[in-house]
């Protein structure tokens, strides 16, 4: 007989995919939505955030936070690699294409994006948003350090077209106290004053796209004070 504790029971393989790719969330339906042709992406700094109020509705946001508190939430450490920002919030992270298709082709996005008055500022041809959805929850205390986001390829669709990440996306699901995204420019001249950071408080329901890759700008989340920021993450993809 093999000794006590040497033995494991054999896992099925079912189990073991499971640990491997967790079963992706069945979202909420996006509605209640308002339609995309009664919203507007807004240029907060020209060519490098851009702002969407109301893309989510109130009712829907309360519908997504109540479905995403159900969701296995992992504390972040606040041990980040090397080179990594410090990031202290709660998250859930998930390759789901089709919520992204969903989200893309639903909330209004892709006809924000697609009629923009300037589409050379997305960084080539739009194919929608990245799969792999992040859900972060902020809690007070909770903050991510300044970064720079980075720009990721991949090969998208069922096509597997060659494509890139080139601009972030966050969906605002709370208002909460703090917690803004601060956004802080770069001195250009030697001398010069340096320039405020550009400040988002969080606004339940608006969606806010900022450049990343090689001209991200440095970028924070500032400390939640009261109550809690969600916030929906993705990013635009473009073929390459
Ligand atoms: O939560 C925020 O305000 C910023 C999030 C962020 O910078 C990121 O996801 O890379
Ligand atoms: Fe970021």
């Amino acid at each position: 007989m093999a000794p006590r504790g040497k033995q494991k029971p054999a896992k099925s393989a079912a189990s073991i995919k499971e640990v491997v790719r967790p079963q992706v969330p069945n979202w909420p339906p996006l509605t209640p939505l308002i339609p995309a042709e009664h919203l507007a992406l807004e240029t907060l700094c020209p060519g490098q955030i851009l702002l969407v109020r109301n893309l989510f509705t109130s009712n829907l946001c309360k519908a997504y936070v109540s479905f995403l508190s159900a969701l296995p939430l992992n504390t972040t450490p606040g041990n980040p690699k090397r080179g990594e920002a410090v990031r202290v919030n709660d998250r859930f992270q998930i390759e789901d294409t089709v919520f992204a298709r969903m989200l893309w082709e639903q909330s209004g996005l892709q006809y924000l994006v697609e009629s923009f008055e300037d589409p050379t500022i997305f960084g080539g041809k739009v194919l929608g948003l990245n799969p792999n959805i992040r859900v972060y929850r902020y809690r007070p205390g909770h903050f991510f350090d300044p970064h720079y986001d980075e720009s990721n390829r991949l090969q998208f669709g069922e096509e597997k077209v060659p494509a890139k990440t080139t601009w972030t996306l966050l969906i605002y699901l709370t208002t909460c106290e703090g917690g803004e995204t601060a956004f802080y420019p770069t001195v250009r001249k030697r001398g010069e004053k340096t320039p405020d950071p550009i400040m988002v408080e969080p606004e339940a329901g608006m969606g806010l796209l900022h450049k990343h890759g090689e001209d991200c700008m440095l970028h924070a989340g500032r400390e939640v004070t009261s109550g809690e920021k969600w916030v929906l993450r993705s990013d635009l993809v473009v073929e390459r």
